[in-house]
């Protein structure tokens, strides 16, 4: 099957993110620590670093909506497409994630939307990976369901550390 596809990459490993709003399916602090610990993930395995910023701008803005949101990829209500995101580019959304807030957003539950999961995925596509045909892998384009203490698959390994190398440790 076809493995891992690769979208523009970011021109530096040094990346900042912004959250810019947070579902109310989950507790404040539950959002920020998913969030943080989704996009850590793809840093583990490769050179590239993430600072969280609460002010001014940042390279990944991330925020959920549910509907028209002021992009070209209105949401579609509850189901159907959970979330989506933008390549790396210069422009202002270049690297951007949008979440439908039409989802219930579930953290360690086999009900809902698995909020992890899904914010792994779309940080894939902020960092230039498409999407994989990999059943597995993370970057596959179908939400497969809950996933108890899931990994990036070694496809999803493979397709950031080609745009990024390898983590290097301190
Ligand atoms: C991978 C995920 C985190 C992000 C992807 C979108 C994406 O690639 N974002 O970067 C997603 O939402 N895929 C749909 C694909 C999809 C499945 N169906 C659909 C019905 C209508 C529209 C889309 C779909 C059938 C019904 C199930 C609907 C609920 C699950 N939805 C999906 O799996
Ligand atoms: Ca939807
Ligand atoms: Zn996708």
């Amino acid at each position: 099957k076809k493995r891992y596809a690769l979208g523009s990459r970011w021109s530096k490993t040094e990346l900042t993110y912004k959250i810019i709003n947070r579902t109310p399916d989950l507790p404040a602090d539950e959002v920020d620590r998913i969030i943080t610990e989704s996009i850590e993930k793809w840093a583990d395995v490769s050179r590239l670093t993430f600072t969280l910023v609460t002010s001014g701008d940042a390279d990944i803005l991330i925020s959920f909506a549910a509907g028209s949101h002021g992009d070209d990829g209105p949401f579609d209500g509850p189901g159907g497409v959970l979330a989506h995101a933008y390549y790396p580019s210069s422009n202002a959304i270049g690297g951007d994630a949008h979440f439908d807030e039409d989802e219930d957003y579930t953290d360690a539950s086999s009900r809902g939307i698995n909020m992890e999961w899904v914010a792994v995925h779309e940080f894939g596509h902020s960092l230039g990976l498409g999407h994989s045909q990999i059943e597995g892998a993370v970057m596959y384009p179908y939400y497969t369901g809950y996933v108890p203490n899931f990994q990036l698959n070694s496809d999803d390994i493979a397709g950031i550390q080609a745009h990024y190398g390898e983590n290097v440790g301190e």
